[in-house]
């Protein structure tokens, strides 16, 4: 820590623990986490004030076995018994408290960051930020952090800066005896009398200090090693569950066998950096180990020339020696907890980048939809980009009247559903004005070709994301049937894998169930019916085209089918754009 660099370092790496740690003891469950960290404190303090007792014990006791005198010897045992039971009333409650602390405030920051990621729809920028230019890498993994670095944060945070506290405080109270039970040190040197006080407190700052040094300088290529494997098997794990979530199309696809490669890969990348971190911790474990065990002997070297001359009793020579091992306990904080540090400020960092991202995906985000107080949607300068930046789509101005049903056409790849993420406000790189119907937040709402259904009851998958409870069975069954899915409508309570059980025409049928059940007034539908035959295509939307007109909303839908077309009447045509740098521009007709 001498190089001003590594002081810069400490500072900048302490004021990140206190930022994610802080905000805790400042929130709403704040009187609950001070009384809990109050408590702990306290019982580390008198778990101390016991050590100190136990040590007092040590002298007694010995100097009463030396002297062979029985009365002291069966009282002190009377008075052990005492110390022991208050030793382990206060070592269960420390445990307890410690627990309790750690849950509820693993409890507060999951809950905090899953708030983060699920607000703005970070969760989903999240991910298209991984494809952005720019220097700032995204965040791996958020469910690992979310799931994992929180509850490590916390239990690390806990854990160490109480072992910390208990070991200044050790440290301060052992000193005091210590130091009085040493003697001085007199030596001559060139004629001079030199005498040292409180020679072994020296000796054990001394042999403490080096051993601190030599630790950091073994240990510290651990740091990167902790935060390389806690990706690697966020990494491993992600890539299983996205076997699982593609099963049918890699067992289709006969992919089984690259996909075993890559997992083996991903999985070799774990264990090679495993292997380097306990080669890491091995060295470490030489070093400590045969640290500690110098520590047994080292005090009684040091004191036996005293206790020879008769300077001190056997007593006092326990007492030292209990002390010393005491004051190199505490000292030796930094050496024993060198690879718990080094996991926790893994974890630190991944969690302050994780904060990050929040902040900057705030910064960058560019204009979004606002809603207006008319029954329109108008777009003015409309400016699409690619997260690896470039321009995408572009047009002077574009509107969507009451009554309107609109067909949006052009190559793939032109950005007719960027267009439809950009209305929806979730793609970030837009530079538009756009201007929502006012009942937008309500009554608007977009289909994709591919929707999401949640694992569990069918009424459930129908009428995400709202509850069920929000419809009656008769709304349920009528939606089902509407959307010719009449098979279905003694299934609503069955639970199901929908998204995996249902044929793709099948998951988008009740995807178009859920239009009849929420009955938007702005409807936009990304090839929502490609994988319909075409009479049910048809079908479902003229009787999509019926809903909106009942409520004189608008239809705006992408589709390639040349049939779709006869629904509406009016058209967005996407084509190359003249403009140089401008893929695609928007033509209205
Ligand atoms: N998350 C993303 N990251 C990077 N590029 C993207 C992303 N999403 C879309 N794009 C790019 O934007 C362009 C337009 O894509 P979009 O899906 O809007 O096209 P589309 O017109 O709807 O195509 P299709 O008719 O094939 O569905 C494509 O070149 C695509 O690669």
């Amino acid at each position: 820590m001498s190089e001003p660099g590594k002081w810069t370092q400490f500072r900048a790496q302490l004021r990140k623990v206190l930022a994610l740690a802080l905000p805790y003891f400042q929130s709403d469950q704040k009187w609950k986490a001070r009384a809990l960290l109050a408590a702990i404190i306290a019982l580390n303090l008198v778990g101390v004030f016991m050590l100190v007792q136990i040590n007092d014990w040590n002298r007694v006791f010995y100097d009463a076995l030396q002297n062979k005198d029985q009365p002291v010897f069966w009282e002190q045992l009377g008075r052990f018994t005492y110390l022991a039971f208050a030793f382990i009333i206060i070592a269960v409650y420390r445990f307890y408290l410690t627990q309790l602390l750690q849950m509820h405030w693993r409890d507060w920051l999951t809950q905090h960051y899953m708030t983060r990621w699920l607000a703005n729809k970070a969760f989903y920028q999240l991910e298209l930020a991984r494809f952005s230019k720019g220097d700032q890498a995204p965040p791996d993994n958020p469910d690992q952090r979310i799931a994992e670095d929180a509850n490590l944060f916390t239990s690390y945070t806990v854990s160490l800066s109480m072992g910390l506290l208990n070991a200044v405080v050790t440290l301060v109270s052992f000193v005091g005896i210590l130091w009085g039970l040493s003697g001085d040190f007199g030596f001559s040197f060139n004629g001079q009398n030199y005498n040292i006080p409180g020679f072994m407190v020296w000796m054990a700052v001394l042999y403490c200090l080096v051993g601190s040094v030599i630790t950091h300088y073994i240990g510290r290529p651990q740091i990167a090693l902790n935060f390389q494997q806690q990706r690697k098997e966020a990494d491993f794990r992600h890539h299983l569950i996205r076997v699982r979530e593609y099963s049918e199309s890699i067992a289709l696809d006969k992919g089984e066998t690259v996909e075993h490669e890559q997992l083996g890969g991903r999985f070799s990348d774990v264990l090679s950096n495993y292997l380097a971190l306990i080669r890491a911790q091995k060295r470490l474990i030489w070093f400590t180990n045969g640290f500690g065990q110098a520590a047994v002997v080292f005090p009684f070297i040091v004191a036996a020339p005293r206790f020879f001359s008769g300077a001190i009793q056997l007593g006092q020579l326990m007492q030292v020696s209990s002390a010393f091992g005491r004051v190199q306990d505490s000292l030796a904080w930094f050496v024993d907890n060198y690879s718990s540090l080094a996991e926790w400020r893994a974890t630190t960092d991944r969690l302050t980048s994780f904060e990050a991202s929040f902040q900057a995906l705030q910064a960058q985000q560019t204009a979004k939809p606002t809603v207006g107080t008319t029954d329109e949607l108008r777009v003015t300068d409309l400016n699409i980009g690619l997260p690896k930046g470039g321009a995408l789509l572009a047009a002077k101005g574009l509107q969507v009247l009451a009554g309107d049903s609109l067909l949006l056409k052009g190559p793939s790849g032109s950005g007719k559903s960027t267009l439809f993420r950009a209305l929806a406000g979730i793609w970030p790189w837009s530079q538009s004005r756009i201007t929502l119907p006012a009942d937008f937040a309500e009554r608007g709402m977009f289909l994709p070709q591919k929707a999401y259904f949640p694992n569990g009851p069918l009424r459930h998958a129908l009428a995400y994301p709202n509850t069920p409870d929000v419809y009656s069975d008769a709304e349920l069954e009528q939606a089902l049937r509407h959307a010719l899915l009449p098979q279905l409508t003694d299934q609503l309570d069955t639970a199901d894998t929908w998204g995996q059980k249902l044929s793709g025409g099948e998951q988008q049928r009740l995807a178009i169930a859920r239009a009849f059940l929420k009955k938007p007034r702005w409807l936009f539908v990304d090839e929502a019916t490609s994988a319909l035959d075409e009479a049910a295509e048809a079908t479902l939307y003229s009787r999509l085209g019926e809903l909106v007109k009942s409520s004189n909303g608008a239809l705006v839908s992408i589709a390639h089918r040349p049939a779709v077309a006869a629904f509406h009447n009016k058209e967005w045509a996407l084509e190359p754009s003249p403009q140089a740098g401008q893929p695609f521009q928007v033509v209205a007709s």
